[in-house]
């Protein structure tokens, strides 16, 4: 067995040889420069890169990722292959969905490297879990309309996973009269590291003071067989509510979900008794609008039917984020409203995820 310090220092070599591999292959055949490494998970590692194509117009760069299968154990070696494989394969179809992350059209020559990469659109600004960490930093709460938007991107996410195709950035929504068929497809492992907050669109309501999240990793991606315990869309949906708890909780990966019974609203208004598991801190919060907690509560309700449809929390959502204001939020017992206001929110979004720094 071998010391800690050991491992540590063999999985850094390791990286850094798959690193100066890529470098080479990359700069060789694509006119790529190395910028840094963004990151490394339990499977893989990633690296930015700057890519610089000669138009006629003149040189046109762009940042792009380079996503390498990595493990720290060799026998887990074949697993994280086979992830990044099973993930180009999903982030193919799932290709123009606006908050999944895009694969680019590079294909790797295996023959020319020794571990399987893809080339991703980089997501700038970090991932909810740094978000998390500076929000606990700097016991700063995340206004009301600010969840609203996070928890519309990762239901629009959900929609993005349940009707590929997609097209060019498509805003995600049901389609109508069942022209796409439901794709029974499960993210499996979207936590607060695997979704990346991307940039503003000044011409959406949704994202002129919001930044966009986009969701990443998609090597555990799978179709849930028909006649499950849990629908693909009831297990994504109880994902992205936890992700939103986690927000509100302040806590990264350390979310403590306990069984509790809540009393909640459903669609016709009347009060249900329901088993939800989240973590206490959602439910105890004293500054959400009812109407956001109780979402997400039924949304990781305990038994997957009492969770509520992707229609039902798009539309709740939706009408949110179109017609909130800060007046919405003035009668919360001690809380302060200025707080929701456009020009707060701007303000904070500022602070917490464009001034900040999302390098490792
Ligand atoms: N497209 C991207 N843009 C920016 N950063 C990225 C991108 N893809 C990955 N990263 C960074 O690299 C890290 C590792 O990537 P990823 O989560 O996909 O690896 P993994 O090993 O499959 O993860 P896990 O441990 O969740 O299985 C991410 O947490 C993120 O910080």
């Amino acid at each position: 067995m071998l010391r800690a310090s050991k491992r540590k220092k063999l999985k850094e070599e390791n990286i850094q040889r798959l690193t100066d591999e890529y470098t080479k292959y990359f700069t060789e055949r694509h006119s790529f420069e190395f910028v840094r490494r963004l990151g490394v998970g339990t499977g893989a590692a990633a690296l930015l890169f700057k890519e610089s194509e000669c138009e006629a117009s003149g040189t046109e760069e762009r940042n792009v990722a380079v996503k390498f299968a990595f493990s720290e154990y060799e026998h887990r070696n074949e697993q994280a292959d086979d992830e990044i494989e099973n993930e180009r394969k999903w982030l193919t179809r799932l290709q123009g969905a606006e908050h999944i992350v895009k694969i680019l059209s590079h294909d790797v020559d295996r023959s020319k490297v020794s571990r399987p990469a893809l080339v991703l659109e980089y997501v700038q600004y970090g991932s909810i879990q740094d978000l998390c960490k500076r929000l606990k930093a700097g016991n700063i709460r995340v206004p009301n309309r600010v969840l609203w938007t996070m928890f519309l991107c990762l239901t629009r996410a959900c929609i993005g996973f349940a009707y590929p195709p997609w097209q060019n950035d498509e805003q995600e929504s049901i389609p109508i009269n069942g022209i796409k068929e439901l794709s029974s497809i499960i993210h499996n492992d979207l936590h607060d590291e695997n979704v990346l907050i991307s940039d503003l669109r000044p011409d959406s309501i949704e994202h002129r003071h919001v930044p966009i999240l986009k969701a990443i990793d998609f090597g555990k991606a799978t179709i849930v067989p028909a006649g499950n315990w849990e629908t693909a869309d009831q297990k994504n949906i109880q994902e992205a509510a936890r992700l939103i708890t986690g927000v509100v909780a302040m806590k990264y990966s350390t979310l403590g979900d306990e069984n509790m019974e809540v009393d909640i609203p459903d669609k016709t208004g009347n009060l249900r008794k329901i088993i939800v598991f989240t973590d206490p801190a959602l439910h105890d919060s004293p500054y959400l609008l009812p109407s956001l907690k109780n979402i997400l509560l039924l949304c990781q309700a305990a038994n997957p039917n009492d969770r509520p449809s992707l229609q039902y929390v798009l539309n709740t959502c939706e009408k949110a984020v179109t017609t909130h204001t800060a007046q919405t939020y003035a009668g919360i017992a001690n809380y302060d409203g200025a707080s929701e206001t456009d020009d707060s929110i701007r303000s904070m979004i500022q602070q917490i995820v464009f001034n900040a720094d999302s390098s490792p």
